[in-house]
């Protein structure tokens, strides 16, 4: 067997491979001599769950200099909806809440009520002093207008970061609220020094809530950003095309393993955002998948986030970050988030 570093980087200086497959040729070359051949062993499985606990320790000191100055953070969540994964993931909120010292305050509506008691519940949040923050746990129900319903929110505590105002906010350059999915993304990538410069980055997937905030962040002239940046969605011709050119792929359409080994460049660190619930025999009677196969895509990737374990923790502690964020800007006390 022979190693072939010097001919990739060869082809990196003449413009024929690209960065990603140099940088993982450099690791496996770091580690083993006789690099012919891809070891999957090295593929760098992302902990979401120690990147959370990181950023929810850091929290946890801006929530006691809150506290410290009279200031206890509060954030109420309102599920209006029997959807069981939905309840999980508020009570999985407040849980964090509770461990940090942030006040939680849980609304629930019956899915049968009209809008408007809704919209008054929201009228009240945003009149009490003790909420910083305000999330409406998605999705609502049809005859509830998503739209009114983000538009109703007082934008200094949409912790979410869905208002329109705080959606201008961040493709201006500056942000009130990041979006907790996609700012989590980049706490991720920051923790394992995954740089988003100069680099490739694909997000498939246009929501609201994740892909258009994530390539926003990911073209900012700032930390995490300055990427090259494509956004693929149900319409892209030849998605895998597409893919394959990425140093770094975010996986957000919400189609459980869409993205498998094919679709992934050699050495591209792949974020998967999808938490699907697929029918499995368990006793839960189902069990989590994301939006990428993660046994084929492993072969080829440098490093992965799993699902569970990867970007659902980083969601919850970005909340977490949010609320605090408000808290300070609400009480004009200043705290010193990461
Ligand atoms: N207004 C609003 N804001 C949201 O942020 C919001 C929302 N609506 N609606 C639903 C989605 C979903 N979401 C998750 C957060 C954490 C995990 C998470 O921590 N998941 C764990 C596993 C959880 C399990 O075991 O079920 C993990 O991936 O390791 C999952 C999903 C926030 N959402």
């Amino acid at each position: 067997m022979t190693c072939d570093t010097e001919s990739v980087w060869k082809k990196v200086r003449h413009g024929t491979a690209s960065a990603a497959e140099a940088r993982a040729d450099e690791k496996f070359d770091s580690v083993d001599r006789s690099c012919a051949t891809v070891n999957p062993t090295m593929t760098t499985i992302i902990d979401g769950n120690e990147v959370a606990d990181q950023i929810q320790s850091e929290v946890s000191t801006c929530v006691d200099t809150l506290r410290d100055d009279g200031v206890t953070p509060g954030l109420a969540t309102v599920l209006m909806s029997d959807d069981g994964a939905s309840e999980t993931y508020v009570s999985m909120k407040q849980r964090t809440c509770e461990e940090l010292g942030i006040e939680s305050f849980h609304h629930e509506i019956d899915p049968d009520e009209p809008a408007e008691v809704l919209f008054d519940r929201i009228d009240e949040l945003n009149e009490d002093p003790a909420v910083h923050g305000i999330l409406v746990q998605m999705p609502v129900p049809d005859h509830v207008e998503k739209r009114a319903v983000l538009e109703r929110i007082d934008p200094v505590k949409d912790v979410d970061g869905f208002h329109p105002e705080n959606v201008g906010k961040l493709v201006a350059g500056n942000a009130r609220y990041k979006p907790c999915t996609p700012h989590g993304v980049q706490k991720m990538l920051a923790a394992y020094d995954i740089e988003t410069e100069g680099r490739d980055a694909v997000v498939v997937g246009r929501s609201d809530i994740v892909g258009k905030p994530m390539a926003n962040l990911f073209i900012q002239r700032d930390d995490g950003g300055n990427a090259t940046t494509t956004v693929c969605h149900s319409r892209t011709d030849d998605l895998a095309a597409k893919t394959r050119e990425a140093d770094i792929l975010v996986a957000a359409a919400g189609v459980p393993e869409m993205i498998d080994g094919e679709m992934v460049g050699e050495g591209a660190t792949v974020v998967d955002v999808g938490i699907n619930r697929v029918d499995a025999d368990n006793e839960k009677g189902y069990e989590l998948v994301g939006d990428v196969d993660f046994e084929s895509a492993k072969e080829k990737a440098s490093a992965i986030t799993p699902v569970p374990g990867g970007v659902g923790p980083l969601t919850i502690a970005m909340l977490m970050y949010n609320t605090v964020k408000g808290a300070s800007l609400q009480s004009g006390v200043p705290v010193d988030l990461p």
